[in-house]
């Protein structure tokens, strides 16, 4: 049995926790506050992110990062993006020197532009052989369902993904291996922000050609970027690219896609952002990407409308009157 530690005990991490536990590993869970820890320990459930599931008795819940992190051979982490690097300040002394770090984290860092990895890999001092991504059309509660599903383990070094894959593998959960950790990165992230342009476009009451268009017209956003920064286009295709963006964009149960459409049926972010306690990473993503594409001279148009629509500089009807009108182009370009 692996000791796993699980840094974050919200709806991805406790869900994992799971997948994890199942797969045969020893899950130590650590959460931020001690009675969300608590009532893992005693009710064995998350009462606030994963209300109804039984989690099995090899998780263990503590807010101690030290406890956590003790001995760890995998070291898991799932908080929002932009609390990674406050929150690595404070546990990067307690992780073992030979422990592998998994991102469960579908975000790019506001002001540095950093991947999660690299975040990681920055605060950590762990090399790429020791820092990976689990990602893919992953949506918590079904998850923990046991509803199966597939994901994709990335990681440069392919015998440490394969590894990660035996850690992870089981009967519900499928993990395939990929060395692309930039791409699997870039597309996990930009598809939260394409599910709010796709929740807008559900909010406003259009069908499904809208949908498909914006889905489509955001995978070759992605891959656009993916190329630009050295990713495999073939990831854009795959799990973590095509798999993810589909689920994500069709699922009630997406926050990305929900709060879109909260936002298409005329709610203000600041309004949607305090009816849930849940993140919705494309919200601040949009900026990061944004940005990224504009350093990389990449052109992401329905990443930028939606980055205008969250500062509030556009409305949902011009974000789409605004992506159509655009200039006609060649589809492959
Ligand atoms: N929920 C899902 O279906 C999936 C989520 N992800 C990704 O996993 C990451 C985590 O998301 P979820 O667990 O879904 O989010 P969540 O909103 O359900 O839970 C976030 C957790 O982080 C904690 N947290 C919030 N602010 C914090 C801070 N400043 N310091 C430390 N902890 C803090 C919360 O207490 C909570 O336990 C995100 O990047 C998300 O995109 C990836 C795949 C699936
Ligand atoms: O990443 C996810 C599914 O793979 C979860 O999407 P949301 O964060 O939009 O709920």
């Amino acid at each position: 049995m692996a000791k796993t530690a699980v840094l974050g005990a919200g709806s991805w991490g406790t869900a994992f926790s799971l997948v994890l536990a199942d797969a045969g590993n020893d899950v130590h869970l650590w959460g931020r506050r001690k009675e969300v820890c608590d009532a893992i320990n005693q009710t064995r459930e998350n009462p606030e992110y994963l209300p109804g599931i039984l989690l099995p008795e090899t998780i263990k819940a503590s807010h101690d990062p030290a406890v956590v992190l003790a001995d760890a051979e995998f070291v898991v982490l799932a908080v929002p993006s932009q609390q990674l690097r406050a929150n690595l300040r404070d546990w990067a002394r307690h992780i073992p020197h030979d422990a592998v770090v998994v991102s469960l984290m579908k975000g790019v860092e506001l002001g540095t532009h950093l991947r999660m990895s690299e975040v990681i890999a920055e605060l950590t001092g762990a090399g790429p052989e020791r820092v990976a991504v689990v990602t893919g059309p992953n949506l918590a509660r079904e998850i923990a369902q046991r509803e199966p599903a597939a994901a994709v383990v990335a990681c440069v070094d392919e015998g440490v993904a394969q590894r990660l894959q035996a850690w992870c593998h089981t009967p519900a959960f499928r993990p395939y291996t990929n060395t692309d950790v930039v791409g699997c990165e870039l597309a996990g992230t930009t598809k939260n922000v394409i599910a709010l342009a796709v929740g807008v476009a559900d909010g406003l009451g259009y069908g499904d050609n809208a949908k498909a268009s914006v889905i489509t017209r955001g995978l070759a956003e992605t891959a656009r970027l993916g190329l630009a920064m050295g990713a495999d286009p073939m990831t854009m295709m795959g799990l973590a690219g095509m798999g993810d963006l589909v689920a994500t964009c069709s699922s009630p149960l997406s926050r990305n896609r929900t709060f879109g459409e909260k936002l298409g049926r005329g709610m203000t972010v600041d309004e949607i952002v305090a009816s849930t306690r849940q993140v919705a990473e494309g919200v601040k993503s949009s900026d990061s990407v944004s940005e990224l594409a504009r350093l990389h001279g990449v052109d992401m148009p329905i990443v930028e409308q939606v980055a205008a629509l969250i500062r509030g500089e556009a409305t949902p009807k011009e974000l789409v009157s605004m992506l159509v009108s655009r200039s006609p182009k060649p589809e492959i370009r």
